[in-house]
C-alpha cells in the first residue's frame, strides 16, 4: 500500500479551506475514489509527492510538459526573465517575438492575442466570432471541453462530465438558448442544426481531437466536411487546440488534418508550464479586437514576462527539434498498441484511441466515437485500474473522460515499466 499520510493530511486541511479541496475539480480522484496524492516535485519523467512515492507522469499537468518536467531549456529562460520583471503591465519585446513564431507555426495564424488561460482564450474567440459575424449563435459538440466559460458548459465534457455536471448550475437559460449541441462525429446531425438556424451561428467550435471525453479522432472526411458546412454559411469555423496545439505536429492538429480553420485557440504548451493562452486567425476576424476594432478584450497580467519567457523557449525547442514528433508518436505508439494488446491477451477487448502522442485506454470492447460510446464504459473497473496503477508507481489521469500526454522524457525503459503495470492492474481490477 502507498504511505499516503501526508497527502491525507494536506487534503483534510484543504476541504476546509478550498472547495472539495482542490483548484479545479478533476484533482479530486471523485470518479476514482480515494484521496488526490499532493505533489512536492517534478523532474523529466518522474513526479514525487510529500509522502516521498514516486510515479512516471503520463499526464504531465494535462498537456503543457511535453518536453517532461523542469526541462533546462526552460528553466533557464525563465531564470533569465526573472530579475527583470514580474509583470510589466505594459508591451514587451518578447510578446511579439511568441506572436511571430506562433504565426509561423500554426498555419491559421495570421494576428494573434495572448491571455492567460484556454478557458479565456475560448470565451475570447467566440466574442469575436460573434463580433465579426453579427450573429448570436455557437455551436459545439457534446463532450467538447472548452474551458468553464457559461456558453461552453452545456454537454461539456473533462470535470464536468467526470462529476456529473456537464450542465453547470448557474448558467443562465440565456446563455443556454444561444448555445447549440450536436454529437462529434455526426455529419446529419451537425446539416441538420446548422439548417434549423439559418444566418443565426456565428461560430462552431470543436476539439479537432478530442481529449475531454478521453481521446476520440474525427472520422474520415469530418473535418473537411466540417470545413465546407462553415465556408458555405459564413460560420466561423474554430479550431480547439489547447491540447493539441503544437502536441500533434508543430502546427498542430490543422498541420496534421490539413485542414485550416478561420480561428484557433491555444493554451497549456504555449505557456510551457505558466499560466497562457491564446486566440487567433485570419487578420481580417482579429482585426475586429480591441483597440484595432470594436470587440472588448483585456488582462491586466496579458502577455506576463515570465510565462512569455517559458512558453517562447518551449516553443522554439519544439519549432528547432522536428524530430521530437516522430519520436513522440513512435513512444505513444508502442504504449498504445502495448495496451491494446495485453487488453486482447485477458480477453478484455477494450478500446484504444490514439492519435500522436495523446491516447485513452476506454474500458468498453466497443469502439469509441462520440461521447455516448465514451459514456459506455466500466467506470468502477477503471477506478480500480487507476488505483492500481497508482501503487505500482503509474500517475495517470483520474478520470476515464481524459486523455494521457506522453512527454518526450518517457523512455523505452519506461514504456516497459508502464506495459508491465498495465498487466498487473488490468489482472487485478478484473481479478482475473
Ligand atoms: C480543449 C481545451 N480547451 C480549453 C481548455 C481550458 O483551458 P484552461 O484550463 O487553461 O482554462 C482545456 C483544458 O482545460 C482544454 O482541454
Ligand atoms: N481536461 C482538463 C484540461 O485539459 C483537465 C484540467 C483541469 O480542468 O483541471
Amino acid at each position: 500500500m502507498l504511505n499516503q499520510t501526508t497527502s491525507d493530511a494536506l487534503f483534510t486541511q484543504a476541504k476546509d479551506l478550498i472547495p472539495g479541496g482542490v483548484n479545479s475539480p478533476v484533482r479530486a480522484f471523485r470518479s476514482v475514489g480515494g484521496t488526490p496524492v499532493f505533489m512536492q516535485s517534478a523532474a523529466g519523467a518522474w513526479l514525487t509527492d510529500v509522502d516521498g512515492n514516486r510515479y512516471v507522469d503520463f499526464i504531465n499537468s494535462w498537456g503543457p510538459m511535453i518536453l517532461g518536467h523542469a526541462p533546462a531549456v526552460v528553466l533557464d529562460a525563465v531564470r533569465a526573465a526573472l530579475p527583470h520583471s514580474l509583470s510589466f503591465g505594459a508591451p514587451t519585446r518578447r510578446e511579439s517575438e511568441l506572436a511571430q513564431l506562433i504565426t509561423t507555426m500554426v498555419p491559421s495564424i495570421e494576428k494573434v492575442r495572448l491571455v492567460n488561460s484556454g478557458t479565456e482564450a475560448c470565451m475570447s474567440a467566440i466574442r469575436v466570432a460573434r463580433g465579426y459575424t453579427g450573429r448570436a449563435k455557437i455551436l459545439k459538440f457534446e463532450g467538447c471541453y472548452h474551458g468553464h466559460a457559461d456558453a461552453f458548459l452545456i454537454a461539456a465534457g473533462s470535470g464536468a462530465l467526470t462529476l456529473g455536471t456537464p450542465d453547470s448550475a448557474g448558467v443562465t437559460a440565456g446563455v443556454a438558448q444561444d448555445t447549440l449541441t450536436v454529437p462529434y462525429n455526426d455529419l446529419p446531425a451537425l446539416h441538420a442544426a446548422v439548417a434549423a438556424n439559418p444566418g443565426q451561428i456565428a461560430a462552431i467550435i470543436l476539439e479537432s481531437v478530442v481529449g475531454n471525453m478521453g481521446l476520440v479522432a474525427p472520422q474520415e472526411g469530418y473535418l473537411p466536411a466540417l470545413r465546407a458546412l462553415c465556408t458555405e454559411h459564413g460560420i466561423v469555423l474554430i479550431f480547439d487546440e489547447v491540447m493539441t496545439g503544437f502536441r500533434l505536429a508543430p502546427g498542430g492538429a490543422q498541420q496534421l488534418f490539413g485542414i485550416v480553420p478561420d480561428m484557433t485557440t491555444l493554451g497549456k504548451i504555449i505557456g510551457g508550464g505558466l499560466p497562457v493562452g491564446a486566440y487567433g486567425g485570419r487578420a481580417d476576424i482579429m482585426n475586429q479586437v480591441a483597440p484595432a476594432g470594436k470587440v472588448y478584450q483585456a488582462g491586466t497580467l496579458s502577455g506576463n514576462p515570465l510565462a512569455t519567457a517559458a512558453g517562447l523557449a518551449q516553443l522554439r525547442y519544439l519549432h528547432e527539434h522536428p524530430e521530437l514528433y516522430a519520436q513522440l508518436d513512435a513512444t505513444t505508439a508502442r504504449l498504445a498498441d502495448g495496451t491494446r494488446q495485453i487488453a486482447q491477451e485477458l480477453g478484455l477487448n477494450y478500446t484504444v484511441n490514439r492519435v500522436g502522442s495523446m491516447f485513452s485506454l476506454f474500458f468498453t470492447a466497443q469502439p469509441v466515437n462520440n461521447l455516448e460510446d465514451a459514456k459506455q464504459c466500466d467506470l468502477p473497473a477503471f477506478g480500480r485500474y487507476f488505483h492500481a496503477m497508482l501503487e505500482r508507481g503509474i500517475y495517470l489521469a483520474p478520470s476515464q473522460f481524459e486523455a494521457l500526454f506522453i512527454s518526450t522524457a518517457i523512455t523505452d525503459e519506461l514504456v516497459d515499466k508502464y506495459l508491465t503495470a498495465c498487466r498487473e492492474s488490468l489482472i487485478e481490477a478484473h481479478g482475473l
